[in-house]
């Protein structure tokens, strides 16, 4: 089949082409020439694990193609992906002015029927608006076509992408007519043959389903965080409640694991989204809004731990401090609400100085941070530590799990980790003589 898609970043730029390499046709489209110059130039914007291969494969074999030319995309298909960002508006609700826009592009172009399928994360009623925004310009212009809107959330994790895409746990479509359900069903048979990955429901369910998904991962992990919190004061290990919650299927191992918070480009904005939605129809969501709050909370976990270690917040003050893992999670170069940044903040603002590594973030962070004093990017994770104070651990990439402790001991001028991720064993590192605290363990008492 044929397909366009508005929006080449994360979701886009994976969905264009995971369809294409199951040998649908697909024109990907952007308002930013330069990202569609880089890609037709065959450079991803993102760094993501896999995706390369299959966009240059199905660039080579003519399955997909790049363009800023809106009406060529709107002529190639009948089916029209939304695909563009629902940033978080000054309130927190999502900020629909970049889907309403690509609607009225598609309306304006549009000269023959079209099903135009939301893929973007957005509240539950935007397909009423994309619908009405569409049916004014036709209007506008005098034309009486036919159209549909469905909505198909994406629930794909950024580091995982193209395999989370091609083998989906589900497909959710909601949609309104038979015929849209039709052409869904179609264009996603190939994903079905194993079993059946489709779910139809109706258009606001589909909407609700994403911001729900994402909201109870997001409560799993808060929850984690608070009984991790609670553990420290307790003189529990939350790892090992961790595991014998986890071993209940009912409860699972899945996303249960404490740390110094989630961040990304979707839980706290999603979860601030909802509980505007909840506002919006004078419900107030209790629940949500303690999630993300607990959220906030726990990624000062870091800075607060390393504060009362050295004596209070402003004891910080001219301290060299080692940061390793940028990203808010492995095998992206995404620090988009990434808990280092709350941690690097609240260092330069006590006036400490930072030394950081990560395996990919590096470029991200020199952009963010370009003009930062006090912030140094070290080559590789050892000599990050090169006369640090102490090191802070954010993300859990694979680099950071089998360190030489004795090259670490080496290079810094103190033995102090602070682990916001829970490497490693806090014993075995006290018996190596290291100061180790890291969430909700035993370790974080030892003075
Ligand atoms: N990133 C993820 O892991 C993920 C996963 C599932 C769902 N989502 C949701 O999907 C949506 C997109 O997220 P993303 O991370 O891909 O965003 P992104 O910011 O990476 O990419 C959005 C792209 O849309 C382009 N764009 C904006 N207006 C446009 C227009 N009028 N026409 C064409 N292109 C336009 C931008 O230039 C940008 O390249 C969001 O609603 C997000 O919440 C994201
Ligand atoms: O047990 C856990 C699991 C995750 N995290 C943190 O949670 C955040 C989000 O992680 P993850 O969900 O793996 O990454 P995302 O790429 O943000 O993916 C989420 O957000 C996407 C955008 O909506 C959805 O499509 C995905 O299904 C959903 O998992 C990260 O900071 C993780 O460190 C934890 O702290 N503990």
């Amino acid at each position: 089949m044929r397909l366009s898609i508005f929006g080449t970043g994360y979701v886009g730029l994976v969905t264009g082409a995971c369809l294409a390499e199951v040998g649908h046709k697909v024109v990907c489209l952007d308002i930013d020439a330069a990202k569609i110059d880089r890609l037709n130039r065959g450079e991803l914007p993102i760094w993501e694990p896999g995706l390369e291969a299959i966009v240059s494969r199905n660039v080579a074999e003519g399955r997909l193609e790049f363009t800023t030319d809106i009406a060529r995309g709107v002529a190639h298909a009948d089916i029209q992906f939304i695909a563009v960002g629902t940033p978080p508006d000054e309130d927190g609700s999502a900020d629909l002015q970049y889907v309403l826009s690509v609607a009225e592009s598609i309306a304006r172009e549009m000269n023959t029927f079209k099903v135009v399928v939301n893929k973007s994360t957005v509240p539950v009623g935007t397909a009423d608006k994309v619908r009405q925004r569409i049916e004014g310009i036709l209007r506008e212009r005098g034309v009486a076509l036919t159209f549909d809107v469905v909505s198909n959330p994406e629930f794909l994790k950024e580091g995982a992408a193209v395999g989370d895409f091609l083998k989906p746990d589900r497909i959710i479509i909601g949609a309104g007519s038979e015929n849209a359900r039709k052409v869904m069903r179609e264009l996603y048979e190939p994903f079905n043959r194993s079993h059946e990955r489709t779910m139809f429901m109706d258009v606001r369910s589909a909407e609700l389903t994403k911001y729900a998904a994402n909201a109870m991962l997001a409560t799993k992990i808060s929850f984690m965080n608070e009984l991790a919190n609670l553990s420290e004061r307790l003189g529990a290990d939350i790892e090992e409640v961790r595991k014998g919650i986890g071993a209940d299927p009912r409860i699972g191992y899945h996303f249960i694991y404490p740390g110094c918070g989630y961040g990304g480009s979707c839980f706290p904005k999603d979860v601030q989204a909802l509980a505007r939605i909840a506002d919006d129809v004078g419900y107030e969501a209790e629940l949500v809004k303690a999630v993300e709050a607990v959220n906030n909370r726990q990624k000062n976990v870091l800075f607060d731990k390393l504060a009362s270690r050295f004596g209070g917040a402003r004891a910080l003050g001219g301290k060299v401090i080692a940061v390793w893992g940028l990203s808010f999670k492995p095998n992206t170069d995404d620090m988009r609400e990434a808990p280092s940044r709350t941690l690097l903040e609240s260092l330069w603002a006590v006036g400490a100085e930072v030394r950081a590594f990560d395996p990919v973030a590096m470029e991200e962070a020199r952009r963010l941070y370009r003009s930062r004093e006090a912030f140094f990017l070290a080559s590789d994770k050892y000599s990050c530590l090169d006369g640090v104070d102490a090191l802070c651990i954010c993300t859990e990439w694979q680099a950071f799990r089998a360190p030489d402790f004795d090259e670490m001991q080496s290079r810094m001028r103190a033995r102090v980790i602070i682990d916001g991720r829970n490497l490693y064993h806090p014993e075995r590192l006290r018996e190596m003589g290291w100061v180790y605290d890291s969430v909700g363990r035993p370790s974080s008492l030892v003075a």
